[in-house]
């Protein structure tokens, strides 16, 4: 894992280059993802059953066969193990209530002249949600996309997930089950984005796509844009952690394996003043990475992506966190709060040495669907305010339309637009 020292004249073109990624712009993958795309649109059902099978090993004739029913999500809630079975549910509530929270309402007031002004907050009639399942399954990522969904109110919620040789994942089922999709089919990739923005025979036609994907579905949302709404484009995952030195080196090592996991292009790099800590937590690394199930994808994780970054002080630590503007930043120093002030691009921040990102992932209660690739300077976590949508209302009183009537009149003539002008004139008195 490399080390870097904010000190070294060349810093500033290290950190460049080690957060240089472009989110799916690969020309391969956009011109594979364009065909599989067309091809959706012109064959429906067919083209969706037929690049299942293709890619994910399948072997249908319909896309019905791909279908999960609601009596099967059930089921497989009911065969989990009881404590799994708690753990989800517990997990789910938690979600549920701090989504409950970000619920916005509609609102309005009257002006002087008894003018009402305001906007009406409404949720999305029907969205797609896509569930990763490629190579390795994600009920988390269930609960994180539907439960928010629902909180807003959505009626109908499509859930997609591939099933790579047809091999379904209990515990994905359980989680459709436990936050409530409407239908679910096992797809995924372009094609599955694909049906939803065009809507087959099958699948029907959703108003927006959420959810984390690879590549293909990373580009494949990129393209259906407009025709569907989308969240986010979701790269690999990032941890960023500040440490002042006084967290257990074997905890940071941990934290930081915990993103290294999901990919070998995750990224995961270490701030501290003290480079006799930074030491410490090489040596926790080299000594833990041998236990570790996915040591391959860590290790290469680590190795291109990773750093351990010297820094002078936590002032620049907090500097340097707003640059790179992680997914996930955790602050594992003493006084937490203290340093909050100073951090504004994060697409979330772990407060103290207790909060490891690991319980952000599951079950802490915010969404695990996270800005990522320094997107967090413009954008926000998946929320409730994703599946809700805000429509302006105006209802001009009589007294209302001679005031607005003479500076509209007034701005149209200057823009040259006479029904404007002439469409507020008449309705003076
Ligand atoms: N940001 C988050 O919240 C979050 C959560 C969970 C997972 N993730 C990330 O999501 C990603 C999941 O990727 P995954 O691959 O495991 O599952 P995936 O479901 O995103 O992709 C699997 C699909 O990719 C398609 N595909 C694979 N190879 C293809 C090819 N050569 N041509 C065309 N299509 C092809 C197939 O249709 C397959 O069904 C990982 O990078 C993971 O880290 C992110
Ligand atoms: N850390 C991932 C988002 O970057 C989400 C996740 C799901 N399961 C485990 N982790
Ligand atoms: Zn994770």
């Amino acid at each position: 894992m490399r080390r870097l020292d904010s000190r070294s004249p060349d810093f500033q073109a290290q950190l460049r280059a080690l957060l240089a990624f472009e989110t799916s712009q690969d020309p391969q993958v956009d011109a594979a993802v364009a065909g599989i795309l067309a091809e959706v649109k012109a064959c429906g059902d067919a083209a969706v059953v037929a690049y299942t099978n293709r890619f994910d090993g399948t072997q249908a004739q319909t896309l019905a066969e791909l279908e999960l029913s609601q009596h099967e999500l059930k089921a497989a809630f009911e065969r989990l193990p009881a404590a799994r079975r708690e753990a989800l549910v517990a997990a789910a509530q938690r979600v549920r209530q701090y989504h409950e929270r970000q619920r916005a309402d509609s609102w309005s007031y009257r002006d002087e002249d008894g003018t009402l002004l305001g906007q009406q907050i409404t949720p999305l009639d029907r969205v797609g949600v896509y569930v990763p399942g490629g190579k390795a399954a994600y009920p988390s990522s269930v609960l994180m996309n539907v439960l928010p969904a629902h909180v807003a109110g959505v009626p109908e919620i499509i859930m997609v997930v591939p099933t790579p040789r047809g091999e379904k994942n209990d515990l994905v089922l359980a989680a459709a089950h436990v936050a409530g999709v409407t239908r679910a089919f096992t797809v995924g990739g372009a094609q599955a984005v694909g049906a939803l923005a065009y809507g087959t025979e099958t699948i029907p036609q959703v108003d927006k796509i959420t959810g984390p994907g690879n590549a293909y579905v990373a580009a494949a949302k990129r393209a259906v844009f407009g025709i569907v709404g989308i969240d986010m484009v979701a790269g690999p995952s990032e941890i960023l952690v500040i440490c002042d030195g006084g967290t257990d080196p074997d905890w940071v090592a941990m934290d930081l394996f915990s993103q290294a996991e999901h990919d070998e292009i995750a990224q995961a790099i270490l701030l501290c003043p003290d480079a006799a800590f930074i030491e410490r937590v090489e040596a926790s690394i080299a000594r833990l990475l041998p236990t570790m199930p996915r040591r391959a994808i860590i290790e290469a994780s680590l190795a291109n992506r990773g750093a351990l970054i010297q820094v002078a002080d936590l002032v620049e630590a907090c500097e340097i966190a707003n640059y790179i503007a992680p997914e996930h930043l955790e602050l594992s120093v003493a006084e937490p709060e203290a340093w909050l002030p100073r951090l504004r691009h994060a697409g979330a921040i772990f407060m103290g040495r207790f909060t490891s990102e690991s319980l952000g992932d599951y079950c802490a209660g915010p969404n695990h669907v996270l800005p990522t690739a320094r997107t967090a300077r413009y954008a926000s976590p998946l929320g409730v305010y994703d599946f809700q949508k805000r429509t302006s209302l105006i209802n001009v009183s009589e007294l209302g339309a001679q005031k607005l009537g003479r500076i509209a009149s007034e701005l149209a003539h200057g823009e040259g637009l006479s029904a404007h002008a002439r469409a507020a004139e008449m309705r003076l008195k």
